[in-house]
């Protein structure tokens, strides 16, 4: 589904993404991780075309995407952190990302439902705590039933009920055939909703493998001290 070759991203003189090759299929949820600053969010915006490469290509369906933009409607974003209009009412935010995405007639509003927040419609969004901006920016992700999702340390900020209500709902979006994309620092999180882990360390690719991979190549029941292991040993 998409098809990420050679990208090679720098800020200035800071390389950040060096030849960068992987690729991922539908129906899988693939945990992005590595240490600050290794360049996860720094791929994700690739994918989301907010940050443009500087060589390399990424392919959507064989397509290249770069410098294109209708593939866009095809994902949906969860950033790290929110950022709205202060003034701007949940209510109102809702309905203006609605009328730009009028093309979807499917409007999947489980989450809005799940967390309540049609109750806080009226709250403007410079007065919500930082886990429920969250969980507005999770409920918009989810809202146009996008093929794919990417998803930037979704559950930092939220409860752990509200935790639990986003992992299961990326768990039953894995099941529809989507593809989902989560950077995460939290390696018992990644071990209960995704697939596969790729890593990233200073900008390179370590490894891509599924997480039953990596707990048998590390002799290890837990994904973390498996992860621990493996890069020690590559060290
Ligand atoms: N717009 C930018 N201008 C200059 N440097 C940037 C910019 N965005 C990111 N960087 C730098 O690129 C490197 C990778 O950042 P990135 O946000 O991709 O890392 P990350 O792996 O997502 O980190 P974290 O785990 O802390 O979220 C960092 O050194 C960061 O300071």
């Amino acid at each position: 589904m998409i098809k990420i070759e050679n990208l090679c991203k720098s800020y200035g003189k800071l390389p950040v993404l060096r030849n960068v090759s992987i690729d991922f299929a539908l129906g899988r949820v693939i945990s992005i991780i590595g240490p600050n600053g290794s360049g996860k969010t720094t791929l994700s915006k690739c994918l989301l075309g907010m940050v443009l490469p500087d060589s390399g290509d990424i392919k959507l369906s064989g397509k290249s995407i770069l410098n294109k933009h209708a593939y866009r409607s095809q994902i949906g974003y969860m950033p790290q952190i929110g950022r709205y209009p202060e003034n701007m009412k949940i209510r109102q935010v809702v309905s203006m990302i609605r009328d730009i995405r009028k093309d979807v007639k499917e409007i999947d509003e489980e989450l809005i439902g799940l967390y309540g927040l049609e109750a806080m419609y009226d709250k403007s969004m410079g007065s919500l705590s930082g886990g429920t901006k969250q969980k507005v920016s999770a409920a918009l992700a989810f809202m146009f039933n996008p093929q794919i999702l990417i998803l930037d340390e979704p559950t930092a900020g939220l409860d752990p009920i509200s935790a639990e209500i986003l992992k299961c709902k990326i768990l039953k979006e894995k099941k529809k055939g989507k593809l989902i994309l989560i950077t995460s620092h939290i390696m018992s999180e990644v071990e209960e909703v995704a697939d596969e882990v790729m890593c990233l360390m200073d900008g390179q690719l370590k490894f891509h493998e599924t997480i039953a991979t990596l707990k048998a190549q590390a002799k290890e029941e837990r994904l973390s001290r498996a992860i621990a292991k493996i890069m020690n040993e590559e060290d």
